[in-house]
């Protein structure tokens, strides 16, 4: 299934007509920049293209008053006079006598995506639109907003195609104020924000949009706010806010459809936001998301002033959307103590509402008094005085490099005589291992290799990995007699290369071999029921779970709030993911891990089985081919205690070694 795209240049016909400088920046160019990035990188020509349309009155009045579109109604006939005076009575937006034809149909292309998308005619898309909406009230335009695109998109895809639970995340840099108070009492709708904030300094200036303001009755929990006390936040911590926060969450609402307030303004160069977050964040984030929801997601355009920086982001975006492998990101450091501080703030907050964010029984519940976090906003902080002093039009930030996706997606090497599922290649070759490879198998698998059969499918299994180095194949399966026997020889060959790094994710119990050495070039992650005799180290981190990977949430909480940090820290250049024999991981959660660990050394995948576990061959073969794993079983149960202690532990012990673990500030140590 492919990628909507809705487009109408008819959106791009209004502008400010007089003077205001809180206005200025919201130029028509922002949505014909963005669509030409997308026709000159050959993005827009992959997408389906589904055409705008007008919203009708009864669809804007899902979420507006009558007297407030009565008003809006009037404007194209208003004269220059009148529309500065009707535009008086709101704040930072203007009026022009298109920009009710353009709000309207600015709510129409994010019906139109939901459309798409709801009735399977494609799996996701983005929706490039202004005016934008997020601001927008019951019965007031606000910073550039007329009509809530969203929040109408969220009522009709509830009311037309009885959706559940939906979840809305807003990644712009301003805080949708609008989306909050329509469904801050609506726990059908979680609504997730991150906005810049300065202790209210930043505009809007609510006091409603602290993390303090988690939503009202029935909506308690449901509103989540995360406020940055500072400027200059950077793709560690989008990321942390990410793996510590909102995706255990979103996890555990299970949303039926993901809507993204798309608003760019919150990376680098954005006068608005003046964040330092590089346009590629926004493909990690695209991705760390489409496995919610069975990939049921619309993005639809928000904020994003920078015209380099926003055209830059729209095609990362998209890009990711249409399945291609998000680019690397490199030297991810520590997030900051304002950022830290925040997240601890808003887990507590939400603490009780959560039971992802539920903290291991004694571990100190660590209120950070508001006050504390005002006196320490100060210290800790980053002090790189060059990108202060630079204005946000001054920053500078490197081209994002090419995502290329290989010839071939997907190959398998299969026990003789097995057909490879629909999509992928096969690979069988005849070589004989590389005498050395024999000796170094003979040292440690000596019983083994008497059994014959125990080497037929290693030939096979160096081809497929020599492909996926030269970028010829972008992800694997293998299905070996032994993994471990076949997990040392991937490991031995790809150790040769000078600066290999390698994340090993081993599912299920069992010896992972002398090979989780601790020179930096393996990672090993290993999460199991077992308590390993290998102690932690740096490079080997053994996740104890009592009920090993059949427990889908704690296997969800290891896999997000650990293993995703530490790899996006590790960078790898290959994922080898290993499911040990026996390993018992239930489907869902094992494609889950399939479907995310995709975002890290560009998508280069490799899944080892044990012959015997041919039953999930064809599952994994689809996640690795892009189709999106399956929603995890609502409600996702309460993590064991012993797990989340387990977790945290781990996490703690890590967190000066692997420093994207932490998740709390300094100021409460
Ligand atoms: C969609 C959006 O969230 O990007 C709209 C932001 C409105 C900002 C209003 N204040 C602007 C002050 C100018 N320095
Ligand atoms: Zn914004």
């Amino acid at each position: 299934m492919g990628t909507a795209l809705v487009y109408d240049e008819e959106m791009t016909k209004y502008k400010l007509l007089w003077v205001d400088p809180a206005c200025k920046i919201e130029v028509p160019e922002r949505l014909t920049v963005s669509y030409e990035a997308l026709v000159k990188n050959g993005l827009c020509q992959r997408c389906v293209s589904i055409p705008a349309r007008e919203a009708t009155e009864a669809e804007i009045l899902l979420v507006h008053s009558e007297e407030y579109l009565e008003g809006v109604k009037k404007t194209p006939y208003m004269t220059l006079e009148d529309l500065k005076e009707f535009t008086l009575q709101y704040g930072d937006v203007y009026f022009h006598p298109n920009i009710y034809h353009c709000a309207k149909l600015a709510v129409g292309s994010a019906l139109q995506l939901c459309d798409s998308v709801m009735t399977g005619k494609v799996r996701n898309g983005m929706a490039l639109v202004r005016p934008p909406g997020h601001h927008s009230m019951r019965s007031a335009a606000s910073g550039f907003c007329v009509f809530n695109n969203v929040a109408i998109a969220a009522r009709y895809a509830k009311q037309k195609y009885g959706v559940k639970r939906v979840l809305i995340v807003d990644w712009d840099v301003h805080h949708g104020q609008g989306v909050q108070y329509c469904f801050e009492d609506d726990p059908s709708v979680l609504y997730f924000s991150w906005h810049r904030y300065e202790h209210q300094k930043f505009w809007p200036n609510l006091r409603e949009s602290d993390y303090d303001n988690v939503g009202k009755e029935d909506g308690a929990g449901f509103n989540i706010n995360v406020p940055w006390n500072k400027v200059g936040m950077k793709n560690s911590d989008y990321l942390s806010v990410f793996f510590h926060l909102l995706l255990p969450v979103a996890y555990e609402f299970c949303p039926e459809l993901v809507l993204v307030c798309a608003g760019f303004d919150s990376a680098i160069g954005d006068p608005e936001g003046e964040m330092c977050a590089s346009p590629d964040i926004f493909a990690h984030l695209t991705h760390l998301l489409m496995n919610l929801a069975g990939g049921k997601l619309c993005a639809v355009l928000e904020g994003g002033y920078n015209l380099t920086s926003l055209p830059q982001s729209v095609c990362q975006t998209v890009q990711t959307l249409l399945g291609d492998p998000p680019t690397r990101l490199s030297d991810l450091g520590a997030p900051c103590e304002s950022a830290l501080e925040s997240l601890q703030c808003v887990r507590s907050a939400h603490r009780q509402y959560w039971s992802c964010l539920r903290q291991a029984a004694g571990l100190p519940d660590s209120h950070v008094s508001a006050k504390r976090i005002r006196s320490a906003g100060g210290e800790g902080e980053r002090t790189e005085v060059g990108e202060e002093e630079k204005s946000a039009e001054e920053q500078a930030w490197p081209e994002p490099p090419q995502r290329v996706s290989p010839p071939v997606r997907c190959a398998l090497v299969l026990p003789g005589g097995e057909a490879p599922p629909d999509g992928c290649e096969q690979i069988s070759s005849r070589e004989e291992l590389h005498p050395l490879m024999l000796t170094k198998l003979r040292e440690h698998f000596q019983s083994e290799l008497d059994n014959c059969s125990a080497l037929a499918s290693l030939p096979s299994l160096m081809t497929l990995v020599e492909k996926m180095e030269k970028n010829e194949i972008r992800n694997g399966l293998a299905v070996v007699h032994s993994v471990t026997m076949a997990m040392m020889c991937v490991l031995q060959h790809v150790g040769d290369a000078p600066s290999s790094r390698t994340l090993v994710v081993c599912v299920g119990g069992g010896s992972v071999g002398s090979h989780a050495r601790e020179d930096g070039k393996t990672l090993t992650v290993q999460i199991s029921s077992e308590d390993t005799e290998k102690p932690t180290g740096k490079f080997y981190v053994p996740v104890h779970l009592k009920k090993g990977c059949g427990d889908a949430s704690g296997f969800m909480q290891a896999l997000l709030g650990l293993l995703l940090p530490l790899g996006y820290q590790y960078n790898p250049d290959l994922v080898l993911l290993v499911q040990m024999p026996n390993a018992g991981v239930c489907g869902g959660v094992w494609q889950q891990l399939v479907g995310v660990l995709q975002g890290f050394a560009q998508g280069h995948v490799l899944v080892l089985m044990q012959e015997g576990e041919q039953a999930r061959v064809g599952p994994t073969a689809s996640t690795l081919l892009g189709d999106p794993a399956p929603p995890l079983e609502h409600p996702l149960q309460a993590p064991l205690p012993e797990d989340v202690e387990a977790v945290e532990t781990l996490r703690s012990r890590l967190q000066s070694d692997w420093s994207l673990l932490q998740n709390t500030g300094e100021s409460t140590a």
